[in-house]
């Protein structure tokens, strides 16, 4: 071939391109840093959140059980009322009219993540954790000058499950759609091209890990401009089941220190803090809960009852616990029932349907279309009764679930409570039974503290299994339900039965 000390036409080209895409890299970078730079230097307090005595503010704090530890001690002002949001067009306060006041992990929370700061956000369940991430997000978006927007996604916010981050897209469409900013949804069990479309234009990314990985490898999610990340259920987020696929994602975003990093979850178990750590830059930790000690803690409303039972007639004792909760008025009641397994939940709802109850499931065995057919009737109240693996264990904010029975207890005291949570959501009362049988009394101890924790009664058939906790987690914890995506071809899904 003819060697050329000048370049041809096309190398030439080519050169002028490399220098342009390295220009435009640097544009990207520096954005990246302006974008994060943008929401720390753009948080002006609400003068009359600045003119309320300091003592009002810090009995609100005690009032509400709210535990701040900055390492910067910024001692931000938490944000009590909508009105004190850094909102200037009353159409995006649109989404909160049917609200009171913002709940205490957002009004908590909203400054630091305002000011630019990584958060640990751990709050109970049921108390509007989504919207405490999605407001300063949309907003440091919404107020980037315009020759920065279209450059890419600017936030993702990544969720366990499909349904979760589909929930979750729904929630940040209510503040997008006043703010003329797009959102996107990807998560697996669907075609890709209408994911692939979005994202071309996308200033927003909830996603599931898996989907988002094989999109990202593809070329059609780039998230180097990302610079508000969001782990919804952290911990679960960050346990071995999705920490490879997490690592990834969070690796195309901006490095620490040019980018938010933001953890939610309603338990925060040791065994993922320092994993956490590494990938946040001095996180402010706020904590919701007269729980001092930090350790578990379920949502105090919801009424907690255990029955020791034998395991050969727990689903016997299911049916009943179905015809007591669902009788004469009670028929329209949704009640939640968890299995452990897919094919004990789909064994279990056939039993249930057989004995002319209205029952759907919903698991990972199923397909996309039928889990969220099983979700939707469940909502809408056709089916009233919905069986479900742990893949409904987190997140779901289904209104109005009156009781959630616990056919068969879970692999963590941690899943535990979010299973719980799908009841007594936004301050409402919830009940919850759990069937326990000898096979689970390696979680008694465990369990004994969250029913202590959250001054329920102890059952003595329990007290007998032993109150010593078990600290390690069964191997299997986080990895069988989880939504791969596509990823499911290439990562070994453990499977049971
Ligand atoms: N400020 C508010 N006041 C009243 N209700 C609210 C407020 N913010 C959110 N909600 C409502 O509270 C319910 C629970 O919110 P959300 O699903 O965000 O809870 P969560 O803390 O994420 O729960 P989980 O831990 O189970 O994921 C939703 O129906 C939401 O619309």
């Amino acid at each position: 071939m003819k060697e050329s000390l000048e370049p041809s036409a096309s190398e030439e080209t080519a050169e002028e391109k490399a220098e342009t895409v390295g220009a435009l890299q640097e544009i990207v970078d520096e954005n990246a840093e302006v974008v994060k730079d943008e929401a720390s230097s753009t948080y002006a307090e609400n003068a009359a959140l600045t003119a309320l005595p300091r003592a009002e503010l810090d009995r609100f704090l005690a009032d509400k059980f709210i535990t701040i530890t900055d390492p910067n001690k910024s001692n931000l002002r938490p944000i009590t009322k909508f009105e004190y949001l850094p909102i200037t067009d009353d159409k995006q306060l649109k989404p909160f009219a049917n609200f009171k006041a913002p709940t205490p992990i957002q009004a908590a929370a909203w400054p630091f993540l305002l000011a630019g700061r990584d958060v640990i956000g751990v709050a109970e369940t049921g108390s509007g954790k989504t919207m405490g991430f999605a407001v300063p997000c949309v907003r440091a978006i919404s107020a980037l000058p315009k020759k920065m927007r279209n450059m890419g996604p600017r936030a993702v916010i990544v969720s366990p499950t499909r349904e979760l981050a589909v929930q979750s897209y729904d929630e940040i469409k209510k503040l997008t759609a006043v703010c003329g900013l797009e959102a996107v949804c990807v998560y697996g069990g669907v075609p890709k091209q209408e994911q692939r479309k979005l994202l071309k234009t996308a200033d927003i990314v909830v996603a599931t890990p898996g989907r988002l990985n094989d999109l990202i490898i593809e070329g059609f999610a780039d998230l180097s401009k990302a610079a508000y990340v969001v782990l919804d259920e952290a911990d679960r987020m960050l346990d071995k089941g999705f920490e490879e696929e997490i690592r990834k994602i969070i690796n195309t975003t901006p490095a620490i220190g040019k980018r938010q990093t933001l953890m939610f979850t309603a338990t925060w178990p040791e065994s993922v803090r320092a994993l956490a750590a590494t990938f946040m830059q001095k996180p402010v930790k706020i904590a919701i809960g007269d729980n001092p000690s930090g350790d578990l803690r379920a949502n105090t409303r919801i009424m907690q009852k255990v029955e020791v039972v034998d395991p050969r007639h727990k689903e016997w004792r299911l049916l009943q616990l179905l015809k007591e909760y669902s009788a004469g008025t009670k028929s329209e009641d949704r009640i939640l029932v968890f299995c452990l397994y897919k094919k004990e939940a789909t064994r279990v709802e056939i039993y249930i349907k057989g004995r002319g109850f209205r029952v759907a499931g919903i698991h990972g065995d199923l397909t996309q279309e039928q889990r969220s057919r099983a979700l939707d009737g469940f909502k809408k109240g056709t089916t009233p009764i919905l069986v479900a693996t742990d893949v409904a264990a987190r997140g779901l904010d289904i209104p109005d679930v009156q009781v959630v029975i616990n056919c068969t207890f879970p692999l963590t005291v941690e899943d535990y409570v979010h299973r719980i949570g799908r009841t007594g959501r936004a301050g409402k009362q919830g009940l919850a039974i759990t069937l326990f049988t000898e096979h689970d009394k390696a979680q008694s101890g465990a369990l004994i503290n969250v029913l202590k924790a959250a001054n329920q009664e102890v059952p003595e058939e329990l007290m007998k299994f032993g109150t010593t906790v078990k600290k390690k987690a069964h191997d299997a914890y986080g990895a069988f339900y989880k939504d791969t995506g596509d990823m499911a071809k290439t990562a070994t899904k453990i499977t049971f039965d």
